[in-house]
């Protein structure tokens, strides 16, 4: 509750009208049996006069009743929702502010459950507060009052089934409870079973893996039958056993009242009003275990979005740091490196520096440490030791934005967002024009497809980028890249999925067009990176060795070895 009480403070207008609407629907529906108390006494004692007067009085009350439950639902709806949507927006907000390492850290999967289903379950809990919780207290203690002053005598009904209605509402709702908090889980887990299937849906279908993903998704499912069952059996118990109370209640009120109504015939009207205050009680007992084993729920979703609040972002800008164009130097001193939460170091102690407009080719076996270095210029992580400079500027040092405009790192796994293709390529410069795309593109050997588009760079990126080959989306991506004309651009295999004829006219594209770019091309093949000024040889997260092709080739065991094997695969080395 205390997350949420900031949260509500915008909307303390439609609070204060949602408690006068549930107050006045709830006072109304206590209003109604006493009206009928006195319609039944009025035919009993032959007043017909009082009826229809009766009559108007029970519509108008039944009126105001439904005008303030829908005036009350639309105010609760509005609290609920605007502070749902306050809070997704900051929590949005608060998982930009994430490292990538943080991402990593929650998954990006459990985030976006973070951010929608959890953030309803809290939408839910507030509409219920206002909606319902608040009715409760009203219902149950008018009630219990109006039933004593009906027909005092029968106190000892109104106690029995009271404690009768606690005791099921005990005994049910606390499991019940603990299945609504398991189900929270297991829908986590069979959405995410669900999202890799269908993202995966080539492989799944390639590799034939049909049939084992359902057996995969059945598992998971009928977790959740199960659980779900087991509610439908509590909720099959609870009413029937409400019913029984309930019903046992009125007929003992009625044997009671049968037997004293020829002493006082007053009784009959009072019980009419009595029964339905009876049940008025009962219903504000159940509802108020509903109410808990929701509230249960939604603090589960809380404390999940709390936690997200919460987590620091584990690499931070200086806000102080000067705005500048920083220069295509770049410096690694000393450098080791250890993924948060892992345990072991996967770069140890690197040391380089490159001058701007140099271009440097990174090689070396999977996984011996080349995207880490990219990832590292680009900051997405601080090295655990050492220092990374940029420019001349250390990159704990440095500007936000000054960095982002100097670096742009064109990643492994081309990724394109929905939208257009002119959307995509103004998220490496914002302010770009027909003409810069143009460029871009066809230093990225991206134009000659784009423009054969009728609606050309407006063309449209379908979520997932799913209507674009691996090929067409690496060349986006390295237009993206370019757009800026950045002081230090990384590609990262960036032109894995290109012929072998379209990757050298990038080359040739970015020598001329590019020429003070600073450019690290991460290679598997020794192809791609013949040309450099300098090749730097990865193992095992070492920098072993580093030179040009020629010099490698004498020197380098680890580069001969790479060497040899990809000529033995008769790999085009342009030599
Ligand atoms: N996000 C991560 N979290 C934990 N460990 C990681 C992460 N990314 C990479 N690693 C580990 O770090 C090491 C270096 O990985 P890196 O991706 O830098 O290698 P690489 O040389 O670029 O490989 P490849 O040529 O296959 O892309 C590997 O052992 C890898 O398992």
């Amino acid at each position: 509750m205390k997350f949420i009480l900031p949260y509500l403070k915008k909307y303390k207008k439609d609070i204060v009208w949602a408690c006068l609407t549930i107050s006045l629907a709830a006072i109304a529906s206590l209003w109604q049996p006493k009206l009928l108390q006195q319609v039944v006494q009025a035919i009993a004692d032959d007043k017909m006069g009082q009826i229809s007067s009766l009559g108007v009085e029970l519509i108008v009350i039944a009126l105001v009743g439904l005008v303030a439950g829908a005036l009350n639902t639309m105010f609760a709806a509005r609290i609920a929702m605007g502070v749902a949507a306050d809070i997704r927006l900051n929590e949005y907000q608060k998982i930009q502010q994430f490292s990538y390492g943080n991402i990593e850290q929650f998954s990006a999967g459990n985030l976006v459950v973070r951010l929608t289903n959890d953030v309803q379950q809290v939408q839910n809990m507030v509409m219920a507060i206002f909606q319902t919780v608040l009715r409760i207290p009203i219902i149950f203690i008018g009630a219990l009052v109006l039933a004593l002053m009906t027909l005092p005598n029968l106190w000892w009904v109104i106690l029995v089934m009271v404690i009768l209605v606690i005791a099921i509402s005990a005994g049910v709702f606390k499991p019940m409870g603990k299945f609504f908090g398991k189900i929270q889980g297991l829908i986590d887990k069979t959405n995410n079973l669900a999202k890799e299937n269908l993202q995966g849906a080539r492989v799944v279908k390639s590799f034939n893996q049909s049939e084992q993903e359902a057996k995969r998704f059945n598992v998971a499912a009928d977790s959740l039958n199960t659980i779900n069952i087991k509610i439908g059996y509590l909720f099959g118990l609870l009413m029937p056993a409400f019913m029984l109370v309930g019903q046992l209640a009125i007929a003992v009120s009625v044997w009671y009242v049968g037997s004293h109504v020829v002493a006082d015939p007053k009784m009959l009207g009072g019980l009419t009003s009595f029964v339905n205050y009876l049940m008025q009680i009962m219903i504000a007992i159940v509802n108020g275990g509903f109410m808990m084993t929701f509230a249960a729920r939604a603090f589960v979703s809380v404390g999940r979005i709390e936690e997200v609040m919460q987590t620091q972002p584990d690499l931070t800008f200086k806000k102080d740091a000067p705005a500048v164009k920083l220069a295509g130097s770049v410096a690694f001193k000393q450098v080791s490196f250890t993924y948060p939460g892992d345990s072991q170091e996967v770069l140890h102690d690197i040391s380089f520096s490159v001058d701007p407009g140099e271009m440097i080719g990174i090689v070396g076996a999977t996984g011996s440490g080349k995207s880490t270095v990219a990832q590292l210029i680009a900051r997405l992580f601080d090295p655990s030791k050492g220092s990374v400079e940029v420019g001349g500027v250390d990159l704990r040092d440095v500007n936000e934005q000054s960095l982002r405009q100097a670096v742009a790192y064109v990643q492994q796994r081309a990724m394109l967002f929905s939208g257009t293709i002119a959307d995509n390529l103004r998220q490496g410069k914002r302010d770009a024009k027909l003409a810069d795309m143009r460029k871009a593109g066809s230093i990225a050997q991206a134009a000659e497809f784009v423009e054969k588009y009728p609606d050309s760079y407006e063309h449209q990126v379908e979520e997932r980028s799913a209507n674009f080959s691996g090929g067409q989306k690496q060349r986006l991506s390295i237009a993206r890249g370019v757009i800026g004309q950045p002081a230090i651009l990384i590609l990262d295999d960036s032109t894995s999925a290109l012929d072998a004829q379209s990757e050298k006219r990038v080359q040739a594209a970015l020598a001329t067009d590019l020429p003070r770019t600073t450019k690290f091309i991460i290679a598997e093949k020794i192809s791609s990176v013949i040309k450099a000024d300098r090749i730097f040889v990865m193992a095992d997260g070492h920098l072993v060795a580093e030179g040009s092709h020629h010099a490698l080739l004498k020197t380098s065991p680890v580069y001969q070895e790479i060497y040899n094997t990809q000529k033995a695969q008769e790999v085009d080395v342009d030599d």
